[in-house]
C-alpha cells in the first residue's frame, strides 16, 4: 500500500531563489512535436471547448485537445484548423464507428498532430486496439491515451503505442464516479499520479482535481507534464454553456461527460451538472495561471518547469483548506 494524500495535503519547499524577478521563469513545455506557454489543456468537454476557443488557443501557442461530442464535425474542424496553419488536436472513443473515422482520416489525408483517445476506463483491451489501430493509420499522430490509475494501465497503454497516457479517474469536480461505483482516484489523485510517474516513460497528463493555480506545480513535482483543468476554466466569458442569473449574480452550467446533460438519457450516467460563477476572462486566467506557475518556479529555485519536479515536499495532511468545501 503506498502513502495516500491529494493536492491540499501537500506543500512544496522552496529553495533558494536565483532570479531577479518572476518574469525571467520560462512556464514553456515541449509536449509532443509542439512547444506550448503553459503545461495546460482545458479538459475536453463540452461546456470548457469549442471550436472558436480551440482555434484561439492553437493561434496563442496554448495546447488544447477538442472534445468528442459532435462528431460530424470533427473532418470539418481539423481541416479548418489546418487550412488556417494551426495545428488539430481531436478527440475519439473506442466504439465501431471511431475504427471507420480513423480510416476516413487517412484516406482523406486528414492527420490530426494530437488525437486523444477518452474513455472513463482506459485500462482495456477496447483501448489497447484502438490505440493500435490509430498507431498503424496515423503513425504521424501524436496519441494520448486515457483515462488510467495505475502504473500498470500506464505501462500496458505505452507498451501498445500510446505517446503519452491520461491519469484521473474520478477526481473531478463534476464527477460521480466514486460515489456511483466506489473506483477511482478521487481523494488520492496527487498520489496516483506519483504512483503512475514511477512507472511511465512517455509523458503524462494529470486529468482532474486541480482546485488552485498551486495545485498545478504540485502536479508536476508528481510527475506531469501536462495538466488537464476543467472547472477551472469553465464559466468564463468566452467558455460555452448557458448562463444564468441569480440574485443579481451570473453563473455558467459545467457539466460531466458522462451526465444525463451529455448523454441525452439515464444510463451509466458518472456525471453530475453545476452552475459556476461567471469568472470574467479566460485570457486573464492565463495569464494569471502563468503568473503564479512562474513564480512557483521561482520558489523552486530555479527557472523553468524541470527545477519543479525535484523540490522537497511535506505532507500536511488536511491544514490548508480542502478545495471541494465549496461543493
Ligand atoms: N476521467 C474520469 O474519471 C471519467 C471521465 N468520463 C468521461 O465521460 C465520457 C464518457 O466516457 P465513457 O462512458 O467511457 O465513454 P463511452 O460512453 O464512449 O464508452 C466507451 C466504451 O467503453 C465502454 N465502457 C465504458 N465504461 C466502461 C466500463 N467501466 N467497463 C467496461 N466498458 C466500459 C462503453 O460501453 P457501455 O457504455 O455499453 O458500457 C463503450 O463501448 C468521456 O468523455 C470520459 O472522459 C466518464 C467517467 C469517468
Ligand atoms: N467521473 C467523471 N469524470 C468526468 C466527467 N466529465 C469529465 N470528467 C473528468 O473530469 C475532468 C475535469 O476535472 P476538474 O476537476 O478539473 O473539473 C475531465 O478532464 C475528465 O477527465 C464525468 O461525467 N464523470
Amino acid at each position: 500500500m503506498t502513502d495516500v494524500f491529494d493536492y491540499e495535503d501537500i506543500q512544496l519547499i522552496p529553495n533558494k531563489c536565483i532570479v531577479k524577478s518572476r518574469s525571467e521563469c520560462d512556464t514553456s513545455i515541449q509536449f509532443g512535436p509542439r512547444k506550448f506557454k503553459l503545461p495546460v489543456v482545458p479538459a475536453n468537454m463540452q461546456t470548457v471547448m469549442n471550436e472558436s476557443l480551440a482555434e484561439w488557443f492553437a493561434a496563442n501557442d496554448y495546447f488544447y485537445i477538442m472534445h468528442r461530442f459532435n462528431e460530424a464535425g470533427r473532418k470539418p474542424f481539423i481541416k479548418s484548423m489546418q487550412d488556417k496553419g494551426l495545428f488539430a488536436s481531436i478527440s475519439v472513443g473506442v466504439k465501431d464507428n471511431e475504427y471507420t473515422f480513423i480510416e476516413e482520416l487517412k484516406a482523406e489525408n486528414l492527420i490530426p498532430e494530437y488525437i486523444t483517445i477518452d474513455i472513463a476506463h482506459g485500462h482495456s483491451d477496447q483501448v489497447i486496439n484502438m490505440i493500435r489501430h490509430i498507431k498503424q493509420h496515423l503513425p504521424e499522430s501524436f496519441l494520448i491515451a486515457g483515462n488510467v490509475g495505475t502504473p500498470e494501465a500506464v505501462r500496458e497503454l505505452e507498451n501498445a503505442g500510446a505517446d503519452a497516457t491520461k491519469v484521473g479517474i474520478g477526481p473531478g469536480r463534476v464527477c460521480i464516479t466514486k460515489i456511483k461505483t466506489g473506483f477511482g482516484t478521487g481523494g488520492w489523485q496527487l498520489a496516483a499520479l506519483k504512483l503512475c510517474s514511477k512507472a511511465a516513460r512517455k509523458p503524462l497528463i494529470a486529468d482532474g482535481g486541480i482546485r488552485t493555480h498551486g495545485d498545478i506545480a504540485k502536479s508536476i513535482r508528481f510527475g506531469a507534464s501536462m495538466i488537464m483543468v476543467g472547472s477551472l476554466f469553465a464559466a468564463h466569458e468566452e467558455s460555452p454553456g448557458e448562463t444564468i442569473e441569480k440574485d443579481g449574480k451570473l453563473y455558467k452550467e459545467y457539466f460531466g461527460s458522462a451526465s444525463e446533460f451529455q448523454k441525452g438519457e439515464r444510463k451509466n450516467v458518472e456525471g453530475k451538472k453545476m452552475f459556476v460563477e461567471h469568472k470574467g476572462s479566460l485570457k486573464d486566467t492565463l495569464i494569471e495561471i502563468e503568473q503564479d506557475l512562474q513564480s512557483s518556479i521561482s520558489y523552486a529555485g530555479g527557472k523553468d518547469l524541470e527545477s519543479i519536479r525535484t523540490v522537497d515536499y511535506v505532507v500536511v495532511k488536511n491544514s490548508i483548506f480542502n478545495g471541494d468545501m465549496d461543493r
